[in-house]
């Protein structure tokens, strides 16, 4: 039996995802983890604490009856817990100027989450509604944040600065930067595996459905390829990464005039589905034979090189990139191909370590490591949560 149980929450648009982790002194141990994908029907939780296995068919609808969810999952997962509940704590994306920690979330940080939805419109509403729904159904369960943004708050200021009047910079329009949580868990995991380059510098590439880059040196966040918003940066499974704003008017007074259609067209219809009119998932592409399919991937890999080449300039120069996420975790296919483009730096894979998914995959006459580090945002979360109610 273990005294203190944590269960973590990750909302994403299409899934959340659950972690239950048992407090050990300053540490948080992960025992389960569980997921609900929105996407399929019958709405199903699906988890693992130790070694048992459970599956239940949900009642509640993603849309209609949400509170229903949360609570079918609680009382669900609540009566297979090995201890008792210390907090439930939320991946929030948008952490705005004000949080730049892990905070308690009492019904004044609940507002102020919610002020910044229209900083991240389709990321934040999807935490706030199990935060709300776990607020309305038990508010005796402490509930805490942790933010995405939080770990790029150490970017010099000329860094996160947008070239616009300098007023709106300090109304809050400026680069903030996300997958702060992963990036964090990355930067410990690297001073396991190689202490030496962790204190470098190192060009961490999360490459999911949302995607983006960070540089960092010692461990520390200099800069990132998204902006004021999830959608800057290198393309993404429906998201185009950096676009023209100037292509955005032309298409505005041609006719895609509201705001909510912008916004679904820029979220939804982009990146690689958008450039191959087939899929935003590389599973897919990279089996299919169409010329498209192939020019969507060749386009990817191409912006993250070229996005690895800008960020070596703000930390003048390069020890060693790291693969993550979906993506970064699974397709050597990718990896090679970014790095293949890299060669100028000196940049050489071990295409059978790279195959395999090891760890380390360069080559060793290669001038800049290379490693492949799953991710794990659920653990910094619960880590993030003992060290503030500690
Ligand atoms: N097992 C896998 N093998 C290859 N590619 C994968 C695998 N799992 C995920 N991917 C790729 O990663 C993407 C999803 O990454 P993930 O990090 O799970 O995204 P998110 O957390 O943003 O939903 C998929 O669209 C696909 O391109
Ligand atoms: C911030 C962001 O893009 O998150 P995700 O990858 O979960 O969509
Ligand atoms: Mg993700």
């Amino acid at each position: 039996m273990t005294d203190d149980v944590l269960l973590t929450f990750n909302a994403g648009s299409s899934t959340l995802k659950i972690g239950v982790f048992e407090q050990t002194g300053r540490h948080a141990r992960n025992i389960g983890r569980g997921k609900i994908d929105f996407d399929k029907t019958p709405l199903t939780l699906a988890y693992s604490i130790r070694d048992d296995r459970y599956e239940k068919t949900l009642t509640g609808d993603n849309a209609e009856n949400f509170v229903s969810v949360v609570s079918e999952t609680l009382d669900h997962i609540l009566g297979h817990l090995p201890g008792t509940l210390l907090a439930a704590s939320h991946r929030i994306v948008h952490g705005g100027l004000q949080f730049q920690g892990p905070v308690l979330l009492d019904d004044a940080n609940i507002e102020r989450v919610e002020g910044l939805v229209p900083l991240a419109p389709l990321h934040q509403p999807q935490a706030l509604r199990v935060i709300r729904s776990l607020r309305k159904l038990r508010p005796d369960i402490r509930q805490t944040a942790s933010f995405d943004t939080a770990f790029h708050s150490s970017q010099a200021d000329i860094v996160r600065r947008l070239a616009i009047p300098r007023a709106l910079h300090d109304d809050g329009v400026r680069r903030y930067g996300f997958h702060g949580l992963s990036y964090k868990y990355i930067a410990s995991k690297l001073n396991e595996i190689d202490p030496t380059v962790a204190r470098g510098k190192v060009i961490a590439c999360h490459l999911g459905s949302g995607a983006s880059l960070c540089a960092m040196e010692n461990g520390i966040s200099c800069d990132t390829s998204m902006g004021f918003s999830a959608l800057d940066g290198i393309p993404m499974a429906t998201r185009p990464g950096w676009f023209d704003p100037g292509a955005l008017l032309y298409l505005m007074r041609s006719g895609l005039h509201q705001p909510e259609k912008i916004e679904d067209f820029l979220y939804h219809e982009c990146g690689l589905l958008g450039v191959s009119g087939i899929s935003g998932d590389t599973r897919v592409l990279l089996q299919d034979k169409r010329p498209e399919a192939a020019e969507a991937i060749d386009l990817f890999c191409l912006r993250i090189a070229g996005e690895i080449g800008r960020m070596c300039s703000t930390v003048g120069g390069l020890d060693a990139i790291v693969f993550t996420a979906g993506i970064g975790e699974n397709q050597p296919e990718i990896r090679a191909r970014v790095a293949q483009r890299l060669q100028w730096l000196g940049i050489e894979i071990d295409g059978d370590a790279n195959e395999r998914n090891l760890i380390s995959i360069n080559a060793t006459s290669s001038a800049v490591k290379l490693f492949v580090i799953p991710t794990d945002e659920e653990q910094v979360i619960a880590d993030e949560t003992i060290g503030l109610i500690a």
